[in-house]
């Protein structure tokens, strides 16, 4: 079972970068904008592929260039570390 975050300063670097608390739930969720459709779909499989490799995965929306991506960790609940490394690694991608 993971555990949800205690410290939760360990979000203020991520909500700095553009992530926000999700309205009425304890996740994070922040849009990426690209330059098309195909730009997004690539960048959400290399998404996909780090996600499963950590087996913890995105709840994404996309629409054309956009994509919407929300993080929270089911088994916990809400926010965890590993919603914290993952939004490190999409931000990095
Ligand atoms: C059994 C498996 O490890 C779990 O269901 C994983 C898979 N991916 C997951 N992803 C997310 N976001 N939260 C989880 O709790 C989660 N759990």
């Amino acid at each position: 079972m993971t555990k949800t975050l205690a410290d939760r300063s360990v979000l203020d670097p991520v909500l700095d970068r553009g992530w926000a608390m999700t309205d009425g739930r304890d996740a994070i969720t922040k849009t990426f904008t690209f330059s098309d459709f195909t730009e997004a779909f690539a960048w959400m499989t290399r998404a996909a592929l780090f996600a499963e490799k950590m087996d913890h995965h995105p709840e994404w929306f996309n629409v054309y260039k956009t994509v919407t991506v929300t993080l929270s960790t089911h088994d916990a609940g809400g926010l965890s570390q590993l919603d914290v490394k993952l939004a490190d690694k999409l931000d990095g991608i």
